[in-house]
């Protein structure tokens, strides 16, 4: 029988730009009853003790950029931890891309005073080492920052007015170096890289296409 301990999930993580159609490729995959799927906590971004701190640190990134991804550490954290009975646990973005692709820019950018991100780091190390979150797989939702950007603009979601193409085009070189070039970091787990330029009515057969990968046959005991 399984120890206490085999019950770990197959966790999948879901990496992108913004835009990039995470929580489209997230939905596609609710219908299975035995995974688990856990967006992006954006909700208690917007609301942590009544401050929306993901405005705030679009508003003023130098004052509120360390508040923010402090608490998105945590809340990261908290997604990791979460205990699920399902065999498959799929998580839209990680502790990992958290740090290496939106600290490490705001760091490199200067934004991020170096004292602060080394907490941050500090925090990030002893978290992933100590409680190390598992991550068995990561999906990339590979884009182009001009599409990403569109699909932005018609979402209109308030805080991300202020987004520009050109931030977006740095957020996609961090996840590039991270995911793809693998020039930068670790990768805590295999990468599989999905084009998600494709449009919203052909990105299904692109999903369907990975299916084995993600609903792993081995976590769900099917007998082969
Ligand atoms: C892990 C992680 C997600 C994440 C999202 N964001 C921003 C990008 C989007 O505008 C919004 C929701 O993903 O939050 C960020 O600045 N830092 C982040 N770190």
């Amino acid at each position: 029988a399984l120890k206490k301990t085999d019950k770990r999930p197959f966790t999948v993580i879901i990496e992108g730009n913004i835009g990039s159609g995470k929580t489209t490729f997230l939905n596609h995959f609710k219908k299975y009853d035995n995974v688990c799927v856990l967006a992006e906590p954006v909700h208690m971004w917007r609301n942590c003790a009544g401050h929306n701190l993901l405005g705030l640190m679009y508003e003023d990134t130098s004052r509120w950029g360390f508040t923010f991804q402090s608490y998105v550490q945590l809340t990261m954290l908290q997604q990791h931890m979460f205990k699920t009975p399902h065999p498959i646990k799929l998580m839209e973005r990680s502790i990992f891309s958290a740090r290496y692709c939106f600290v490490e820019k705001m760091f490199c950018d200067g934004i991020l005073p170096a004292p602060s991100a080394s907490v941050i780091n500090e925090w990030f190390k002893w978290i992933t080492t100590k409680a190390c979150p598992s991550v068995d797989l990561i999906v990339y939702l590979r884009t182009s920052p001009e599409v990403v950007y569109q699909r932005m603009l018609k979402r209109n979601r308030e805080e991300e007015k202020l987004v520009s193409l050109q931030y977006l085009r740095e957020i996609h070189e961090m996840h590039e170096n991270w995911l793809y070039h693998k020039t930068m970091f670790t990768c805590p787990a295999p990468v599989i890289v999905l084009n998600a330029d494709l449009d919203k009515s052909v990105i299904k057969e692109e999903y369907e296409k990975y299916e084995p990968h993600i609903l792993n046959k081995i976590a769900i005991g099917v007998r082969t």
